[in-house]
């Protein structure tokens, strides 16, 4: 696209029209004037598997089973009540965190900032869920055991292979021979998933079914009680499976690649980490912990999350949104069944839009005002939760987790990068991740009895 000079193309492959798109006006055509169109998702191998089938509502094409899990999603699990109710568990999350990075600093060890961060997220996503952190026993010093890494490794390896290109996507006579093997990789994979989840959600279900549980204390015990209008449980177990899974999937590689790549371009530019660092004392102090309600008063470290969130994207592309019907865009003819695919890199380096692309600066969001935005960009320019009829449901939560994430890490503590290099090498992998997992030292900054032990 870049040496034919355009921001919209089409791809043909095999039957379907894919539309790379890399301009927010483009993109705003189709998500904002013609929203409605373009509402539905593509039926894929990888996303048929985890949904079961298509239960759930991110990947689901347009329909009743969409709206109906859409609904739930925005009535009772991600409403501003409910968040409310599951701040205390995401509170423990947060200073687990802490603990957790302590232990490593005492230990003299290098601290790696993504196995950090992502046991982070997931362990908010199963307290919220399953009121707990560990499957079994569990560790002294906070940090995941063998269970709960087998289970975000795995949650990981689908989240490679969600809409990623498969050739039985687009020729699907060939599905059965699975030639590129998504197929025997993501099922494997869910197996492992399943193997934590199910027993969990199965055990549940039959103490709601004998009596035994009659209070939710949790979103999985929302999921079981949510009732239809006839008084009866409106979601299947299949549903309230795949909905768990899909949740977990949603949620946990965006805060942690986020979090990792700031703290990496900062580390290299320390003028910037500095300014964060003031911020945070500051508005907190160091006689207490960053909390949630400090958040809004956080300018410039939420800015650094936006501008990590716009040049390190988790994906080159935002999940397809699928043609309902014939449209026109920008002048082109669009035909019903076209995939759209908003370009994350294309989008967020554009040189038209964004001086000096592959700069990280987030001072440039304070320019327009767009800080003030959180990590939202409903204009398009980047992508964070998009909009519309398919835009991410929980904005609100993500910001939580990956503002309180990054927040604590730099209160916390002083990071330093090993003697041996002179700068974090920058370069990104083939999925977009820091090539080299980043590896760094910490040291407390705060008084001690503020670490939890
Ligand atoms: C910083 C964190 C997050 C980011 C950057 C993010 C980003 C996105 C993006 C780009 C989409 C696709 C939008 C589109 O198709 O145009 C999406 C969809 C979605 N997200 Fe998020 N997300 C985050 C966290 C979460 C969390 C915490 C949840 C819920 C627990 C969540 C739930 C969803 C759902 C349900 C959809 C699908 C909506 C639909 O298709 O109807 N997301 N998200």
């Amino acid at each position: 696209m870049k040496e034919l000079n355009t921001e919209i193309a089409c791809v043909r492959l095999g039957s379907v029209y894919v539309v790379p798109v890399t301009s927010p006006e483009i993109a705003m055509e189709f998500l904002r004037q013609n929203d409605a169109v373009m509402a539905s998702r593509p039926i894929t191998v990888t996303t048929s598997m985890f949904s079961d089938g298509f239960l759930t509502a991110v990947v689901a094409p347009w329909g009743k089973q969409w709206k109906k899990m859409r609904k739930v999603l925005t009535h009772e699990i991600l409403n501003p009540t409910r968040l409310e109710w599951l701040r205390s568990k995401r509170k423990e999350e947060a200073d687990n965190l802490l603990q957790v990075v302590n232990n490593i600093c005492k230990s003299g060890s290098v601290v790696d900032v993504r196995l950090v961060s992502r046991h982070f997220t997931g362990n908010i996503l199963r307290r919220m869920m399953f009121n707990k952190r560990y499957y079994r026993q569990g560790r002294e010093d906070g940090g995941p055991c063998v269970e709960e890494q087998e289970h975000i490794k795995a949650l990981f390896t689908v989240l490679l292979y969600v809409y990623a290109l498969c050739v039985s996507d687009y020729l699907p006579i060939l599905k059965p021979l699975d030639l590129d093997g998504h197929e025997k990789t993501v099922r494997n994979a869910l197996n492992v998933i399943k193997k934590y989840e199910d027993p969990i959600i199965n055990e549940r279900v039959e103490m709601w079914k004998e009596g035994k549980r009659t209070e939710p204390e949790d979103l999985l015990d929302v999921f079981i009680s949510v009732k239809d209008d006839n008084g009866k449980p409106l979601l299947s177990v299949a549903e309230i499976k795949a909905q768990i899974t899909e949740l977990f999937l949603a949620t946990l590689d965006n805060p942690s690649n986020i979090a990792e790549w700031a703290l990496a371009e900062m580390l290299n530019q320390p003028e910037q980490l500095q300014k964060a660092v003031e911020e945070l004392d500051r508005v907190v102090g160091k006689e207490r912990l960053v909390e949630e309600s400090d958040i809004p008063n956080l300018s410039y470290v939420v800015a650094c999350a936006r501008e990590s969130l716009r040049l390190h994207p988790i994906a080159p592309f935002n999940l397809p949104h699928v043609a309902k019907e014939d449209l026109t865009v920008a002048g082109y003819f669009i035909p019903k069944g076209s995939q759209v695919l908003l370009s994350r890199l294309g989008l967020g380096r554009n040189p038209r839009v964004w001086e000096d692309p592959l700069r990280f600066n987030p001072e440039r969001h304070f320019k327009d005002n767009s800080h003030e935005l959180g990590l939202a960009e409903p204009g398009l320019r980047f992508i964070s939760f998009t909009r519309g009829r398919r835009g991410c449901m929980g904005g609100t939560l993500g910001t939580l987790i990956t503002v309180m994430l990054f927040a604590r890490l730099l209160q916390g503590f002083t990071w330093r990068i090993p003697p041996e290099l002179e700068k974090i090498d920058l370069k990104e992998n083939d999925r977009l991740f820091l090539a080299k997992p980043l590896h760094v030292y910490a040291e407390p900054r705060l008084p001690a009895h503020l670490y939890p032990a």
